[in-house]
């Protein structure tokens, strides 16, 4: 669903990412891990074609995200570390305006209500300005938007980091509702609990290349981390 093959990415002399070839399927959730620098979001923002390769490809959904944009904007959601939203509106007219303007649609409140209750908003907070909203809250209203658009594939980027630990968990439950529910979800985070937590995948960058990969399931919270610190310190 979210593909790369042999992905180049320059910017200028430097080579910010080398031959990055990843594949996140439906139901998956991939954690991007690196130090600062190493080329998340870099990749994160070819994906949404924000930037153009230097060589290789990008694959949303089987199209290349350079011939087919609008097929593979529709085919994806993206949630940065800070949602931004309009502080004026409250989280349910700000999810009514852009779900119509992802759709086209103008959903009633009803649906409204309970996209937002799907994404853990209960309806008093729903009505309120989103001014007044934490950042937890207004990660919540982007996870709603996207199951709005129905987006097959969701991009994060550094979602929990700034969540205190409780709003950092239901966020995880979050992407794990919409992974168990075919979305294929790829996140960057510097958070190493929240890969082996959350990921079912989880990759390891550094200086723009991808070291290994690794199943979640098959490593504990201590060997993952003592295997980023090998890879950080080769
Ligand atoms: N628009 C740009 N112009 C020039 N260099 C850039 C640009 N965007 C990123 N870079 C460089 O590419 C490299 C990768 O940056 P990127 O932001 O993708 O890293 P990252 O892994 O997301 O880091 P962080 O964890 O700090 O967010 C860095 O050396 C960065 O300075």
């Amino acid at each position: 669903m979210l593909k790369t093959i042999q992905l180049d990415k320059h910017f200028g002399s430097h080579q910010a990412l080398k031959a990055i070839s990843i594949d996140v399927k439906p139901g998956e959730i991939y954690c991007l891990l690196g130090a600062n620098g190493a080329g998340k979001t870099t990749l994160i923002n070819l994906f949404l074609n924000f930037l153009q390769p230097t060589g290789g490809q990008v694959l949303v959904n089987g199209r290349d995200v350079q011939q087919y944009p609008l097929e593979s904007k529709r085919d994806i959601a993206y949630i940065p570390e800070l949602v931004m939203l309009y502080g004026v509106l409250s989280g349910l007219e700000n999810l009514e305006y852009f779900a119509a303007l992802a759709t086209g649609e103008k959903l009633p409140r009803d649906k409204l209500l309970s996209l937002l209750q799907g994404a853990g908003l209960d309806a008093t907070a729903a009505d309120r300005r989103v001014s007044t909203y934490s950042k937890g809250m207004r990660q919540k209203v982007g996870i709603a938007i996207a199951m709005a658009k129905n987006a097959k594939a969701l991009l994060l980027d550094e979602p929990t980091s700034g969540l205190d630990p409780k709003a950092a968990n239901e966020f995880s439950q979050l992407l794990t509702k919409a992974k168990d529910s075919g979305v294929a979800v790829l996140t960057t985070t510097h958070d190493l609990f929240h890969a082996k937590q959350t990921g079912t995948r989880i990759g390891i960058m550094r200086r723009g290349e991808l070291l290994t990969e690794l199943n979640s399931a098959d490593v504990s919270h201590s060997e993952l981390e003592s295997l980023y610190l090998q890879y950080m310190e080769a």
